[in-house]
């Protein structure tokens, strides 16, 4: 359909639409309040970068840098996403590399001191992780209960990851069963809180 013709009603409609009208927020101390739900999750709210490493069988070790980010609209989830890129051994940017996107939810576990996580995350390489976990004071781990994949995508059947606070800095560490591979190492690093 041309701009012409549509009909008036609608143009006037679509030329009211404000900007997305809520907010959402990375700092804790602007916006909504996170929702109590959350609050096992609280650490994790706001902007992190880093740098960290990886390898796997079959493929050369590398280093990477890496910028992350948990954010709330005061409903009881968080949204996350991450993107890396490869770095040679000066911190030189070599390409864009694993990139990826979900939600993080507290679900009712059976031990209040160990709230349950559901974690759902989507990579751009035809790969779709279902994980649950614990939340362990300042310690998360988490492992998947569902990987989809697309038929292109690389054979990932289950992965594993242990994220902590350490002395202010997100540290993670992710393993995954992936080409005929069980559960090995994949990546490790460090980010610190840039905003939040
Ligand atoms: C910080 C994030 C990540 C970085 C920097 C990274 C980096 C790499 C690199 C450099 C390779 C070697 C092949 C290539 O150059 O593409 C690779 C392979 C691979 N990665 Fe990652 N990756 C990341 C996250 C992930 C995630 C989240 C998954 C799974 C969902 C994954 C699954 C794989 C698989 C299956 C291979 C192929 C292994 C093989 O061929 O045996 N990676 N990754």
């Amino acid at each position: 359909m041309s701009e012409r013709e549509v009909p008036e009603e609608f143009a006037s409609t679509f030329a009211k639409v404000e900007p997305y009208p809520f907010e959402e927020t990375d700092d804790l101390r602007e916006g909504p309040n996170l929702h109590d739900d959350l609050l096992a999750l609280l650490p994790l709210v706001g902007r992190w970068r880093g740098r960290g490493q990886g390898g796997y069988p079959g493929i050369d070790d590398f280093m990477y840098g890496q910028e992350m980010s948990f954010t709330h609209d005061g409903r009881p989830f968080l949204k996350y996403s991450a993107r890396a890129w490869l770095i040679d051994e000066d911190g030189k940017p070599i390409r864009p590399a694993a990139q990826e996107t979900g939600w993080w939810r507290v679900v009712k576990g059976e031990d209040p001191k160990r709230p349950e996580v559901e974690v759902l995350l989507a990579h751009p390489t035809g790969i779709l992780d279902l994980y649950y976990g614990h939340v362990d004071g300042t310690k998360i781990e988490i492992a998947t209960d569902a990987v989809v994949r697309s038929p292109q995508a690389k054979e990932v059947t289950a992965g594993k990851r242990l994220y902590g606070i350490v002395e202010g800095a997100l540290m993670y560490a992710q393993e995954m069963a992936a080409e005929g591979n069980p559960m090995t190492p994949h990546l490790s690093a460090r980010l610190g809180r840039i905003s939040g």
